[in-house]
């Protein structure tokens, strides 16, 4: 790419024809001063880029280079800029009494400019008292004229300071709105302010400019950023809240050497260390180093959870009427519990907060319906008439993602809705500002709990008044949420509220062997059948090489059996390799959406977006309704020449609604003919296309394989070779690393002195017989107590043991089958290079479950 040089214009700003109120992007007309710039262009010339503010009748030098606009022609894109020194007293004089400052006229400005001088500007701004006791100036005129000053060079100088920095317009905006006029200052005593306050500026950043402004490689407030940047990446890649100490020293000196060739010594970093906990930049507990929001995060679940314990005001009911109430349900409803169902039902009815977790088919969406009813039997709710009326419903149902509350919407008939918007978090809050909107209700309930972080926990418990009664509803095997901690399972572990765990699959296995797939995983196994063809899963045996043409295939013939693009999902491990996500995408979006003549597109980075394509939404957009995980489909691209935004814009439905993207946006969309495990959280498609290959290794994991096989409703394909799948039933995530669990515990053993004897109790290991035997995966005691009926009773409903919340399971477990030791006979037979698949025509158009493939030999 050949680089363009950069020209001068210098210039007075005439007219500003254009600004974008979402970024600084204007377009300007300006007069040439010929003399002094560059180029030889006429009086004037358009200008565009991102400017902070610009005044009319100012001089600037622009930096930037000529550009030929099809229909506007010649104009120059400014990529630096700054005002012209006001170096004449003429000048001087016309600035300040120019209509900027209200008040001031020719004859004011020149006194201000006989009693200050030519250095008038830098006096105003540094001493409040520099304009007393000049003639015709009121005090307050002149402290209009102070303050406006200040803003109009502040605003100017900041900007260009940062833009000489490095920072490019977005980041010097964004600067800018934290710091404010003083953003200078801040920066020049300590550039690592930006790491922890700017999102968008890393440690290596901050640690070129702190070089260039002159700090020292063993500065403390390197050595201190360097900790903090370092505990912040773990947490948020590893997802653990607290770090070990000696891992962070480690990794933080590997980060400052690495950075400037200075070698760090461990006195140095020790001491940095003690110092950034003393000014509680850093926190420790016992051995572990945690940031201060998620420290404060873990504190305030644990206040929250005890403040609201010590003070609930639920409505309590009679078990007389408990019971009534569970009958009126099973009537309504046409079902009938089972003893465990009922007892869940019970203990979640008569808890403020309480917990139910369960695998797929476990009856979890189930028992939802039936709380929501129960509660509205004995609280005297209409349900149509309180969902009528979305203010004032007093039943309130959330999830973590916009799919899954969609889901939990369809499944309950009852509005849904995410946990951000209902707390009222939205995309202009600041995360450290933030404060969760009080919420109104006597029940909520919210589902996918496995995908709740340690920050939305918080957040959400913040807004629970003691009124509210809480179910928290998911499956602690899934994977862990996507932001840091294990909020669910330490709830779980801690018996701090009671915890309903269902274990019977009450689908019927004929009805579907993806369950007892998902089982058998869970148990890391898997099933002896896991080659065979099922009615609803069927494994096909390829090598990398193979997978994408195989994936290919499968899909173009899903597509022709009728399957939409919502119902169908290939989902991968990870992004990079021949059978990563962008490579699937690429070939997915060649065969469902190919390049057509007329058909725009837009090339972003190395994603090609097309009108037509499938795509998924990467953040939430809480004003707009559109959520992390969400999919929608390009309906249309605007080139920035057509657009009032200059901009290249695309245009995308999700459901019935239509968002619009600016180029600048674009890093919020990607591809979704496939997408990542970890993004499918919370979704489930008809069929699900799983390849998974060794060169996945580190994902290659039992609870990302669970996840993917839980995603699918009605068919399931798996791709890839047996021993890789093999390897991901016996791989398992190493456990975060958190407080949360161990403050619940100890907060739940202070609020009972029994807890400690009671869950030893708890765990022992009754007796076995026949009937109860313990699945030989169940070693812990919190296996122990989830899956042994016997263990199950003593723990129910706080009435045993009454220092321990109750632990209802149900008998059986969810896998019998025996694990896969030999092969069995009916194994697909491994593909051709050339010809892999053929499939099965007799495949009905609508009949999804025979979903069999046959191998041309
Ligand atoms: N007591 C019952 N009697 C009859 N059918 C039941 C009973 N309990 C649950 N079921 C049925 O079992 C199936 C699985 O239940 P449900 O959908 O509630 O499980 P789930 O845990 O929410 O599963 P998933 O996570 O896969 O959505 C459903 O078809 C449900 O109707």
């Amino acid at each position: 790419m050949s680089e363009t040089i950069e020209s001068l214009i210098v210039g007075d700003v005439e007219a500003i024809y254009f600004e974008n109120p979402n970024n600084l992007y204007k377009v300007v007309r300006i007069n040439v001063d010929q003399e002094e710039s560059d180029l030889i262009i006429g009086d004037s010339i358009v200008i565009t880029g991102q400017f902070a503010t610009l005044h009319v009748d100012t001089t600037y030098e622009f930096y930037g280079h000529l550009t030929n606009h099809p229909k506007y022609g010649e104009q120059f894109a400014v990529e630096r800029y700054q005002q012209v020194a006001l170096t004449s007293e003429f000048g001087l004089v016309e600035y300040l009494s120019s209509n900027r400052f209200k008040g001031v006229g020719t004859v004011i400005a020149q006194r201000v400019v006989d009693k200050l001088g030519m250095q008038a500007i830098e006096c105003i701004i540094a001493d409040a008292t520099a304009l007393d006791g000049i003639t015709g100036l009121s005090k307050k005129v002149a402290d209009n004229l102070r303050r406006q000053v200040i803003e109009h060079q502040g605003t100017e100088q900041v900007i260009m300071k940062l833009n000489e920095w490095g920072f490019g317009p977005s980041l010097s905006e964004k600067i800018y709105q934290i710091y404010g006029s003083g953003a200078i200052e801040v920066i020049q005593e300590n550039p690592f302010d930006l790491v922890e306050q700017v999102e968008g500026i890393g440690f290596n950043k901050a640690d070129q400019l702190a070089e260039k402004l002159g700090m020292e490689a063993d500065a403390q407030e390197r050595l201190i950023a360097g900790l903090f940047a370092t505990v912040s990446e773990i947490s948020n890649s590893n997802g653990d809240t607290c770090v070990e100490e000696a891992l962070l020293l480690q990794e933080a000196q590997k980060l400052l050497e690495k950075s400037r060739p200075f070698m760090i010594d461990e006195a140095s970093l020790n001491q940095a260390l003690e110092s950034a906990l003393q000014k509680e930049t850093l926190f420790r507990i016992d051995t572990g180093v945690m940031i201060p929001s998620l420290y404060y995060a873990e504190l305030g679940i644990v206040h929250y959870i005890d403040q609201y314990l010590t003070y609930e005001q639920i409505e309590r009911f009679e078990q007389a009427e408990i019971a009534a109430a569970i009958e009126a349900v099973e009537a309504e409803l046409a079902i009938t519990y089972d003893a465990t169902q009922k007892e869940a039902l019970k203990t979640a009815i008569d808890s403020p907060m309480s917990v139910i977790t369960g695998g797929p088919g476990t009856g979890k969406t189930t028992l939802i319906n039936g709380l929501i009813h129960m509660h509205a039997i004995l609280h005297e709710y209409d349900l149509e008439e309180v969902s009528a009326k979305p203010d004032k419903n007093p039943i309130l149902l959330a999830a973590p993602t916009g799919r899954a509350s969609k889901r939990m919407q369809e499944t309950t008939g009852m509005p849904a809705t995410t946990i951000h918007r209902l707390i009222g978090f939205t995309r202009e809050s600041v995360v450290e500002e933030f404060s969760a909107t009080q919420l109104e209700g006597s029940l909520l309930i919210v589902d996918e709990m496995s995908m709740v972080d340690t920050w939305l926990m918080h957040w959400l418990l913040q807004a629970v008044p003691y009124e509210l009664q809480v179910i928290f509803v998911g499956d602690r095997d899934q994977l862990p949420s996507v932001g840091p901690g294990k909020v669910f399972n330490d709830l779980i572990a801690s018996r701090m509220i009671p915890s309903i765990s269902l274990t019977k699959i009450y689908r019927q296995a004929r009805d579907s062997s993806i369950i007892q797939l998902a089982h058998a995983v869970r148990q890391g196994q898997l099933p002896g059948d896991f080659l065979a063809k099922k009615h609803d899963r069927t494994f096909i045996q390829a090598t990398s090489e193979q997978i994408g043409p195989a994936v290919k295939q499968i899909v173009e013939h899903a597509v022709k059996k009728g399957f939409d693009a919502n119902n169908l999902q290939v989902l991968a491990p990870m992004y990079r390799g021949p059978a990563g996500i962008n490579a699937l995408n690429e070939l997915l979006q060649e065969l469902l959406n190919p390049p057509r003549t007329r058909r725009r597109e837009l090339q972003y980075f190395d994603t090609v977006f097309r009108v037509g394509d499938k795509v998924l939404q990467l953040v939430n957009n809480t004003e707009e309704g559109v959520y992390n995980g969400d999919i929608g489909r390009i309906e249309a691209i605007f080139y920035k020449k057509e657009t009032e935004s200059k901009q290249d814009e695309l245009v995308v439905s999700f459901d019935e609604k239509e968002l619009t993207y600016l180029r600048g946006d674009l890093d919020q969309l990607a591809l979704a003919y496939c997408m990542s495990i970890h993004k499918s959280q919370g979704s489930e498609y008809d069929l699900v296309i799983l390849p998974l290959i060794d060169l996945y290794s580190r994902l290659l994991r039992k609870d990302v394989l669970y996840t993917a096989i839980t995603r699918a409703q009605k068919s399931l394909i798996l791709i890839g070779n047996p021993e890789s799948f093999h390897k991901a039933v016996h791989q398992q995530q190493s456990e975060r690393q958190t407080f949360l669990g161990e403050l619940l515990q100890v907060k739940a053993s202070e609020r009972n002195p029994d807890y400690q004897t009671a869950v030893a109790k708890a765990s022992e290991k009754p007796k076995q017989t026949k009937q109860d035997k313990l699945p030989e995966s169940a070693k812990s005691p919190d296996e122990a107590l989830e899956t042994d009926p016997k263990l199950s009773q003593v723990g129910t409903g706080d009435k045993v043991l009454g220092a321990v919340p109750g632990v209802t399971v149900v008998a059986q477990e969810a896998s019998s089958e025996p694990s896969m030791e030999e092969p069995p006979s009916d194994i697909p037979k491994v593909l051709t290079p050339d010809n892999y698949l053929q499939i099965d025509p007799l495949i009905g158009m609508h009949d999804i479950s025979p979903y069999d493939f046959m191998v041309e030999t």
